[in-house]
């Protein structure tokens, strides 16, 4: 059969299921439609990514979140076949000796996690391997990585999921989590076997909980080639999306500093976009010292605690800069632990924005903070509104139409993966993550923010990808760190013209053709 032929059998059988599928968000056949993509992703790859990439507005929703999320859940049930490699505490001291067992010669990406904060819905231990395969099935499809080429990695130091720890099907280690100086040299074991086999490997890290987010980002970022996707990640999407909320108002993007944003939750995503927008902030202000500390009062935060004022016992240190003080958060009529309502309504009385907006960033869609509906009717007709779950848009009658974006990382991290090995830059920096947020913001025309559509289709996710790749090569140039990446040394890229940064990384990303068997001399 022609792959046309075997793309049509795959679909009729897939469609046949989806007649009665039809149920947005909450379709109960998104399982099964996960399985049946799953049995072809092992059994026929170049079809699989045809599919993925062909229906990636259809499909991202099942082999990522929300889908992802349940599949984890219930991983141990749902596993068929071994995908990506496990490295357990027990394996200390062996895993230099195992990334040889890996069969490809050459490794691109690795999305790697622990299970312990898998999207919204906590510890899930070994099943965590899901969203690291979902991730790179992304970065296949969105960024053209090889799928030969890119390894997800599950760390099993335990869990401390109680249910799991007793769960017979359960297939990791049945311990709780290995925690200090024993939990970083696991990880640190890891990086050295993985960047010895695979100098030029690019490690994303992924759903590990904040405690140790923040610090092995830290401890690794300027020696290997990294990133924490839920910390960076988001926070560049975040950001693009707070500059197109403030084009949206008619406003120039200069006018962002004058914004006030509540973000709840403080741990990896939210303290990720605090710091991220403080700065942008600073920058817009005069990049100096006064200009960082004005910009840290526009920001309110609020944990599962409520409000963070320096009265917090225990205060984390990330949260620290961003406590309010107990005097001025009076006189706003609040204290520490008012509610997330309390909050937004005196963020919102004291506003005269003509378009506040809402981000429900929460995976997946159960976990959202509020769904568009409640935000439409509540707030009003005229709110910007995105959520990291894809939800659907809100008929607000009238022949009007409520947008709901999907403000979520797949919109960067693709493209920062793919630029920084085109550009095979030593470390991914924090001017190549900003170059890569300014070109999402800037990657929507004015028309398309001004009608509330603050982040592209998803069925656009191929080019936007090549664009912020591009941006990411491009910044590296800049900062004189780009080390070339096969016959392209950093002489060559240095004279690229931005063109033909495009172009380049347009000619390295794969697509799912299949290869010639059989070669034919004319
Ligand atoms: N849209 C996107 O691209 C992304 C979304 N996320 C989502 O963001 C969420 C948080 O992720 P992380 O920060 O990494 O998790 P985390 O576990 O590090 O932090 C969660 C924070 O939420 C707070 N919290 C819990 N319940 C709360 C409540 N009722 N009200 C206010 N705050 C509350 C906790 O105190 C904590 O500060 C997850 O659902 C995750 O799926 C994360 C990364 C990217
Ligand atoms: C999208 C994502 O990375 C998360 O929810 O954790
Ligand atoms: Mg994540």
């Amino acid at each position: 059969m022609t792959s046309e032929q075997q793309i049509q059998r795959f679909m009729a059988d897939l469609k046949r299921l989806e007649v009665q599928a039809r149920d947005g968000p909450s379709d109960p056949y998104a399982l099964a439609k996960w399985r049946i993509l799953n049995r072809l992703h092992d059994r026929n790859e170049t079809m699989y990514y045809q599919v993925l990439i062909d229906n990636i507005e259809e499909y991202a929703p099942i082999v990522y979140t929300p889908t992802v999320g349940l599949v984890c859940q219930n991983y141990s049930g749902l596993f068929r076949r071994p995908r990506g490699m496990y490295f357990s505490g027990e394996d200390r001291g062996e895993m230099m000796s195992m990334v040889y067992n890996w069969p490809a010669e050459q490794v691109d990406m690795i999305v790697v996690t622990d299970g312990s904060r898998i999207l919204g819905l906590g510890d899930l231990g070994v099943q965590g391997i899901g969203i690291a395969i979902g991730k790179l099935d992304l970065y296949v499809a969105a960024a053209g990585i090889n799928p030969q080429r890119v390894l997800p990695v599950m760390i099993d130091v335990g869990t401390n999921n109680e249910k799991l720890l007793k769960d017979p099907l359960y297939l990791g280690l049945q311990e709780h989590r290995l925690d200090g100086d024993e939990y970083i040299a696991v990880i640190d074991e890891f990086m050295e076997a993985v960047f010895t086999r695979w100098p030029h490997v690019i490690v994303q890290f992924e759903d590990f909980q904040s405690k140790w987010a923040f610090k092995l980002l830290q401890r690794y970022r300027n020696t290997y080639r990294m990133f924490n996707d839920d910390v960076q990640g988001t926070a560049g999407v975040a950001i693009a999306g707070l500059l197109g909320a403030v084009r949206a108002q008619g406003r120039p993007m200069i006018d962002f500093p004058k914004q006030k944003i509540v973000v709840a939750g403080a741990g990896s995503a939210g303290i990720g976009v605090l710091n991220a927008a403080r700065k942008t902030m600073a920058r817009m202000l005069g990049n100096n010292e006064a200009a960082f500390e004005s910009a840290g009062r526009q920001f309110w935060v609020v944990d599962a605690k409520g409000l963070i004022t320096e009265e917090r016992e225990n205060i984390d240190l990330e949260a620290l800069p961003f406590a309010r003080k107990v005097n001025e958060a009076s006189r706003q009529g609040l204290r520490e632990g008012a509610s997330l309502a309390e909050v937004v309504l005196e963020a919102l009385k004291g506003s005269t924005s003509t378009r506040p907006a809402i981000f429900a960033m929460s995976n997946p869609t159960k976990n959202a903070e509020c769904t568009p509906e409640d935000a439409f009717s509540i707030v009003g007709d005229n709110i910007l509104f995105a959520s990291g779950s894809p939800f659907q848009d809100v008929d607000l009658g009238n022949g009007h139409i409520g947008h709901c974006n999907q403000g979520n990382n797949m919109y960067l991290f693709p493209g920062i993966g793919l630029g920084t090995l085109l550009s095979g830059s030593r470390i991914i920096s924090d001017g190549m993550l900003q170059a890569a947020a300014e070109c999402l913001a800037a990657y929507m025309a004015e028309e398309e923010v001004l009608n509330g559509i603050i982040y592209p289709s998803t069925s656009r996710i191929r080019d936007i990808t090549k664009e912020v790749a591009a941006a990411v090569v491009k910044e590296a140039i800049k900062e004189d760190l780009a080390e070339g990446y096969r016959e392209m040394d950093a002489r060559e890229l240095q004279k690229l013209s931005q063109e033909e940064i495009v172009e380049y990384v347009k000619n390295n990303m794969w697509s799912p053709d299949y290869p010639t068997l059989v070669y034919k001399k004319d």
